[in-house]
This record gives C-alpha cells, sequence and structure tokens, in this order.
C-alpha cells in the first residue's frame, strides 16, 4: 500500500499545500444562518465538503466541534470523512490523541484501522505521554498507509512553558519529539508518513527541523494571527515541507460554495507564494 507520506506528496503537488479545517464553531454556525444544533452541524460539515473536497488536499475536521453533540456528533463527523473520502482529499482528524501504549493502540484501530467506521488517512496525536506510548499509531499507520501529525510547537502561547523547557541533555522538549520523529521518518521517499505540528505563530523556533523528512503541518494562520510570510520566520530551511492551515479564515467566507472555494484559492496562492521565496 502507498505511504501516507507519498499520498500527500502527490495531493500538494496536484492541488497545492492547503489544509482546511472543518471547525464549526458556535459563532460560525450563526455566522451562515444554521442553527447550533445538529441539523446546523450537518449542513456546515456537507457544505464545506461539497465546496471543497474535490479541490483542497487535505481536509482536517476537528473532532471537538462533532463530539459536543454527543451520540449524533459522531454520527456526523463519521458521515462527514465518508464524504471526504469520496470527494478525494486526504483526511486529518484532528483529534489530538496521546495515552498509554495500551490504549494509544486502541485509539490507532479507531483511526487507522480501515476497517473502522471513522478511518482517516492521518490524526494529530499528542507525545507528552512520551513520543514512545505513539508506537502502536505509528506502527497501524504504516501497516495501513495512514499518517500520525505529533504536536511538537502548538500555535497556542500556552504551549511554550511546556514544549520550550529544557531537559538535562540541553534540548527543549519540542526538539525532543522533532528528533525521534526524524528517526522515525528516517530514509521515507518522497516524504515519511509521521509528520509534526509546528504553528506559524510561534515565531522563531530555535528547533533544527532539517531531519524530519515528514510534513510539517503549520497551524494559527488567519484567526490566530499568522500570516503566511510567517512561514518563513518558523520554518526557515524546511519550508518546503510545511502544509499550512486555516480553518476560521476560510470557514469565515461561506457559505457561498464559491466564496468558499475563492477563499481557499487565495490561502492556496498566499502560501505557494510564501513557500517557494528564497
Ligand atoms: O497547535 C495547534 C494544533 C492544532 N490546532 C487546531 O487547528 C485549528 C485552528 O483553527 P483556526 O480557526 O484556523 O484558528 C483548530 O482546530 C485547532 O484545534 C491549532 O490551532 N494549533
Amino acid at each position: 500500500m502507498e505511504s501516507f507520506g507519498a499520498r500527500l506528496h502527490r495531493a500538494v503537488d496536484e492541488r497545492g499545500p492547503l489544509c482546511v479545517g472543518i471547525d464549526p464553531h458556535p459563532e460560525l454556525l450563526a455566522r451562515w444562518g444554521l442553527n447550533d444544533d445538529i441539523d446546523g452541524l450537518r449542513r456546515f460539515a456537507s457544505t464545506v465538503v461539497d465546496a471543497l473536497g474535490d479541490r483542497v488536499a487535505v481536509v482536517k475536521p476537528q473532532s471537538a466541534f462533532f463530539e459536543r453533540f454527543g451520540s449524533r456528533g459522531v454520527a456526523a463527523l463519521e458521515s462527514t470523512i465518508r464524504q471526504l473520502r469520496d470527494s478525494g482529499s486526504l483526511v486529518l482528524l484532528d483529534v489530538k490523541r496521546g495515552d498509554i501504549g495500551s490504549t494509544v493502540r486502541a485509539y490507532a484501530s479507531a483511526y487507522l484501522d480501515p476497517s473502522s467506521p471513522v478511518y482517516v488517512d492521518a490524526v494529530t496525536a499528542s507525545p507528552f505521554l512520551g513520543v514512545g506510548s505513539l508506537g502502536p499509531m505509528f506502527e497501524l499507520a504504516a501497516e495501513h498507509g495512514g499518517g500520525v501529525f505529533v504536536l511538537a510547537l502548538t500555535s497556542n502561547p500556552e504551549g511554550a512553558s511546556v514544549q520550550r523547557a529544557r531537559g538535562a541533555d540541553g534540548r527543549t522538549v519540542a526538539q525532543t519529539v522533532i528528533d525521534e520523529i526524524s528517526q522515525l521518518n528516517a530514509g521515507a521517499a518522497p516524504l515519511g508518513s509521521i509528520g509534526l505540528v509546528v504553528g506559524a505563530t510561534v515565531g522563531e523556533t530555535g528547533c533544527d527541523l532539517s531531519a524530519v523528512n515528514g510534513p510539517l503541518l503549520a497551524p494559527g494562520l488567519g484567526a490566530q494571527g499568522a500570516t503566511a510570510d510567517d512561514l518563513r520566520v518558523v520554518f526557515g530551511p524546511a519550508l518546503t515541507s510545511v502544509l499550512p492551515s486555516y480553518s476560521r479564515e476560510v470557514l469565515g467566507a461561506g457559505p457561498r460554495p464559491e466564496a468558499l472555494r475563492a477563499a481557499a484559492e487565495r490561502a492556496v496562492a498566499d502560501c505557494r507564494a510564501a513557500l517557494t521565496m528564497s
């Protein structure tokens, strides 16, 4: 089976460097003229899929906004994932899972086993119980051509006190995560399948991303204040592996499909320009 890294590389080549999040905030539902209920949620998600699923490289449903409607929200997530998979975009489920290894194994089968109803191309994961505890996710991802994006330097200001703290060997926590993921991707071509999350808001990282050989998901663009130009400062020489991610900035243009598409096209153009700057 083709690896997630290879599939992502091709998708970005064909569709451009962009991930769009499906984040149905109550404020966005209201702005779109939808109720903050399960029907509003379903209509919001299917409008995004219909408008963008056939043209954006990666779509990233944010699980929290579905989970808040309980079992019906999870059913809506399941059907959104199915629609996305049919539409041709890669599906990255933002669930930020992490736990002791035996429990991570269950999360891995939930999201990365093709027989699961919520099977996706890739998930986000938290390494703060130790990168090694995510081993079962990496294994199942490798077996079925899936991907995992591991948090390294998150886009929120509170992340720095943990992620930039230094361990006994002098490396920051973020650099330790980066180094462990780099080892997992070593030798993969054209791109490894284990990515990192590094926020576009974080400024100079002080980290060495040169050996990652995997995708670098960059949230924080738009609503959180970062611009495509900030990607240069954050990623430096690793710019070519960056997958910029926008949610509210693009979603705020809806609900008209043409307006959503135009917002996504603007985002791709801005990011292409920033990522190819020398
Ligand atoms: O460091 C991180 C990791 C994940 N996110 C997620 O991305 C989107 C951002 O939404 P915007 O509307 O573009 O601000 C959201 O789902 C976050 O949970 C992040 O922002 N930062």
